[in-house]
């Protein structure tokens, strides 16, 4: 279990991560999204000690991870691949890790099984790893403890795609085990696939929490009605029942809410409808972009040429 509480990270005037507050539950995977820059590695780097909060908690297995007595027991965590000592060998680097947790060496060769480093790799220099390699390594050493939580910054970095459906299949176990996963990635159909629960980040601030089914419900319906209709009305119809209106570049519209209730709506001021499909068939990656709109540095095309009309949802 993973308890973040009002976690605040200042840098001079910057706010980094401003009152950040999540839960990752036990026997599940929680995806950690948000764009570049949005806060995501310091809220990790929080969690287990490497970054001094400015204000709040972060509990892990219900402690601080400073007042862990053997932390990699509790959590195994793998935030930066090339962080390990470039000089030793992988063999070296998971040797230590598991003496550190207080485990036999031979613990050090089942890790490097698992994650499918060859005895000849195992016994090169790090500096030679490839990026797919070290990532391999730094899950191995985040393993190695047999922790009840996971903190992985951008695990499948630099993984080919069958080792991205290995590590995948490797945390969807270890949270069948009733482990605790929390993950940030950018690759959002791994996310969309493997993860239970999604907290999405903004320029340091939640923009949304929940499980993966709930948040991509929120996705709402787009609905174009009739050519020679009166959309207007509907539009004024859903903003005075309290929903938020988008207006797409292609003359749709974007309600947040499920079809049964736009269509009820359409049906009660006369508005005849050529489409009425759930929005959510675009799946997390449109649900991302909406989420995180007023905080990314692009704006998506799709965006772009909507006007808002309803509140904001
Ligand atoms: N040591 C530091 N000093 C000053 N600013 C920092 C420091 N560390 C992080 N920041 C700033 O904090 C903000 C959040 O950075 P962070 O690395 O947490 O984002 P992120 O969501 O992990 O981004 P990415 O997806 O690009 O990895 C950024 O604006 C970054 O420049």
């Amino acid at each position: 279990m993973i308890d973040v509480n009002g976690l605040t990270k200042t840098y001079g005037a910057h706010r980094a991560v401003d009152d950040v507050s999540l839960t990752a539950r036990p026997g599940r995977v929680t995806g950690f999204l948000g764009p570049n820059g949005a806060g995501k590695s310091t809220t990790m780097r929080m969690m287990v000690g490497l970054t001094p909060p400015t204000s709040g908690t972060a509990r892990i297995c219900g402690a601080a991870y400073a007042d862990l007595p053997n932390p990699p027991r509790e959590v195994g965590v793998l935030l930066d691949a090339s962080a390990q000592h470039a000089g030793r060998t992988g063999r070296e680097i998971l040797t230590l890790a598991a003496m550190t947790a207080g485990l036999p060496r031979s613990r050090a060769t089942a890790m490097l099984d698992l994650v499918s480093l060859t005895d000849e790799e195992a016994d090169r220099r790090v500096r030679n790893y490839s990026l797919g390699m070290r990532q391999r390594l730094g899950i191995a050493v985040a393993l190695v403890g047999e922790p009840e939580v996971l903190v992985l910054d951008e695990p499948a970095n630099g993984l080919d795609p069958a080792g991205i459906r290995w590590m995948r299949d490797l945390l969807r176990g270890f949270a069948a085990d009733g482990g605790t996963v929390l993950l940030s990635s950018h690759l959002l159909h791994e996310i969309e696939v493997i993860a239970d629960d999604l907290v999405v980040i903004g320029r340091g601030r939640i923009v949304a929490e929940g499980t993966k089914a709930s948040l991509l419900e929120r996705a709402g319906t787009v609905v174009a009605p009739a050519e020679t209709s009166d959309a207007a009305a509907l539009v004024r119809a859903c903003t005075a029942a309290g929903l938020a209106v988008t207006r797409q570049g292609d003359g749709s519209l974007r309600v947040e809410a499920d079809g049964p209730v736009v269509g009820r709506l359409a049906h009660q001021v006369g508005v005849p409808l050529a489409q009425l499909q759930p929005a959510g068939g675009t799946g997390l990656e449109e649900m991302f972009l909406q989420l995180t709109a007023d905080t990314q540095r692009e704006t998506p095309a799709t965006t772009a040429a909507t006007t808002t009309e309803g509140r904001a949802a």
